[in-house]
């Protein structure tokens, strides 16, 4: 039988010691067979009164239930806490190792709904640690009743004996292909929702047109129909074993009750215990029964996990440059009164981008570019002549599969790339906004709100406790935000594509005539992406791209 990933787990993340954990539920099930047998012994004397052989009976009872409760408390307790920091563990070790990662892993694997398993798998491993242990109480329990009976009763021990020897195998044999399945449905539903996700956020365009929302929902019905064939042949086989766990009771029960006294008479006096003992059997046996399959699905979700971590390990390392140095905590204290740089630059740098049979779709560069502190830069051209793609490589995004960086003339190794990247502030095309200024807990909320008048946005949103009081803005107020927030990090490069974009005429005048300079003038490198030739005289320089290389660069 293979090992158990989820015990593996737990060994492996959670401080707590495993085997007391597991000796307290072992013993919290005897204890449970043993309040079972006392009461079942006293029961048969129960006509005595109260006898010293009661009274100790009765003593040793409480001292069970106390044993009882105290191993069970103790080590459910435990286990909670066990699971939750090997969780904890194990989500901290991911976001890490995922901020290593570059970013055409993360576009890439987000695209397929790589990272859409992550919450379920976490919840399913917590709450299938806790059903585990209770399966183990139900064996034990199981176990102590066994003993008693072959005390009591050898020949219904022998029956029960035969019971667990037909239903265990069986049970496990599903158990483990309930892993695999399991593994294959949440591969499968993890491609359904990363097309649901695509339909939320594409929904405007998918409500317009008919022809395009009954295609989705068709592709949508046949992934959500492959995910769930394998769960179907699981929940099919839970059945079978629910109803041959308990089947098999209820024959035991008969053959107890019916065929027994027919053939030893003798041993008709005894039934009425042996029949309490099966009964009380048959609550542990279908616990263990339906448990089984929800510790599939948590064995399966830690396999999930750590294939995950392993993958993402495998694309930190494994990627054509060598790999970043793990990001440092916090900001890197930098000297204020140096200046970070004279001179950034890419030389021979280059970065291609490839379809899933490895063919080269886009190639940037090489590129060779001298960007001069202070400098405010615009980069220009048409349409996916790939200016985006020349600002990942220049910020550090993606690194160069030819060429290099260098900073003041030194090469900017895979170790200083995380300096490098924290040169700049950038505002994407597709940036995100995070409702709060992670990263900025010292940042003045009165320079925050004179920011908000000065983009307009007084009226619109506020500052309150470290975050924006509302990000549910019209695109272009949603670019003014992102543009705060890049300037109020006051790194040393503030590079911004295509903010102008989605602006009105004023505002746009403002941002080239005013608010450009005003950054220039305290200090700021700024490399703009724009198509607004009416103001590229604003510019101190003009890098013009196409087809993904420099043809110009004019001052
Ligand atoms: N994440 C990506 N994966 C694969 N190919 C990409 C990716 N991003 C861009 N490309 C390809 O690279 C080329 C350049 O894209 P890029 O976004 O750099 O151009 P751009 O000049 O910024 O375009 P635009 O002005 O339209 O924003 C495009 O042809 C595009 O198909």
């Amino acid at each position: 039988m293979k090992r158990s990933q989820l015990l593996d787990f737990l060994r492996r993340e959670a401080d707590l010691p495993l085997p007391p954990m597991l000796a307290g539920m072992v013993l919290s099930g005897l204890c449970q067979g043993l309040l079972i047998a006392l009461a079942n012994t006293g029961a048969a004397s129960a006509g005595d009164g109260l006898t010293m052989t009661r009274l100790a009976l009765l003593i040793v009872y409480l001292l069970g239930l106390a044993a009882w409760v105290l191993s069970l408390r103790r080590s459910l307790k435990d286990c909670f806490t066990a699971s939750e920091q090997a969780l904890e563990r194990v989500k901290t070790r991911l976001a890490t190792r995922l901020l290593q990662a570059d970013l055409r892993y993360i576009e890439r694997e987000s695209a397929s709904g790589r990272f859409t398993p992550i919450s379920q798998d976490t919840r399913l491993v917590a709450d299938a640690v806790m059903q585990g242990l209770y399966g183990l109480q139900s064996l034990a329990l199981f176990a102590a009743s066994g003993l008693y009976m072959v005390w009591k009763d050898p020949i219904t021990f022998g029956l029960i004996a035969l019971v667990f020897a037909l239903a265990v195998p069986q049970l496990m044999r599903h158990y483990q292909r309930a892993t695999a399945e399991t593994r294959l449905s949440a591969e499968r539903e993890a491609r359904f929702f990363a097309l649901f996700g695509e339909l939320v956020q594409g929904f405007k365009e998918v409500k317009l047109h008919r022809g395009r929302s009954e295609a989705i929902q068709a592709e949508l019905q046949s992934r959500a129909r492959s995910a769930h064939a394998p769960r179907h042949d699981i929940n099919r086989r839970t059945v079978d074993d629910l109803q041959f766990s308990s089947g098999i009771l209820y024959v035991l029960l008969a053959a107890l009750v019916f065929v027994q006294p027919s053939l030893w008479p003798s041993r008709s006096d005894g039934i009425e215990q042996g029949l309490s003992i099966v009964l009380s059997l048959m609550g542990p046996l279908t616990a263990f029964a339906t448990m089984l399959p929800m510790l599939a699905r948590a064995e399966a979700a830690v396999g999930g996990l750590y294939a995950l971590e392993a993958e993402i390990e495998a694309a930190v390392h494994g990627r054509a440059a060598e790999v970043d140095a793990p990001m440092a905590e916090g900001p890197v204290a930098a000297d204020p009164a140096r200046p970070a740089f004279e001179h950034l630059g890419l030389h021979g740098a280059a970065f291609h981008y490839t379809d899933a049979a490895g063919e080269v779709t886009f190639r940037s560069g090489p590129h060779t570019l001298e960007i001069r502190r202070g400098e405010l830069v615009f980069i220009v051209g048409g349409n996916g002549a790939g200016k985006s793609t020349l600002l990942k490589l220049l910020t550090g995004l993606y690194p160069p599969m030819e060429g290099e960086l260098r900073r003041d003339g030194q090469i900017v190794d895979a170790a200083a790339r995380d300096d490098w990247r924290e040169l700049f502030s950038i505002v994407f095309t597709d940036f995100h906004l995070f409702e709060r200024l992670h990263g900025l807990d010292d940042v003045d909320p009165a320079e925050v709100r004179r920011w908000l008048q000065v983009m307009g946005l007084e009226r619109k949103t506020g500052f309150e406790n470290g975050r924006f009081t509302q990000t549910a803005l019209s695109t272009g107020q949603r670019k003014r935000l992102a543009f705060i927030v890049a300037v109020l990090r006051n790194k040393p490069v503030c590079v911004l594509d295509e903010v102008a974009a989605d602006q009105d005429p004023e505002f746009r005048r403002r941002f080239y005539r005013e608010l450009l300079p005003e950054l220039r003038t305290r200090g700021t490198t700024v490399i703009v992406v724009s198509h607004d030739d009416a103001y590229f005289d604003c510019a101190d320089r003009i890098v013009r791209l196409q087809d993904g290389r420099i043809v110009a660069d004019t001052a």
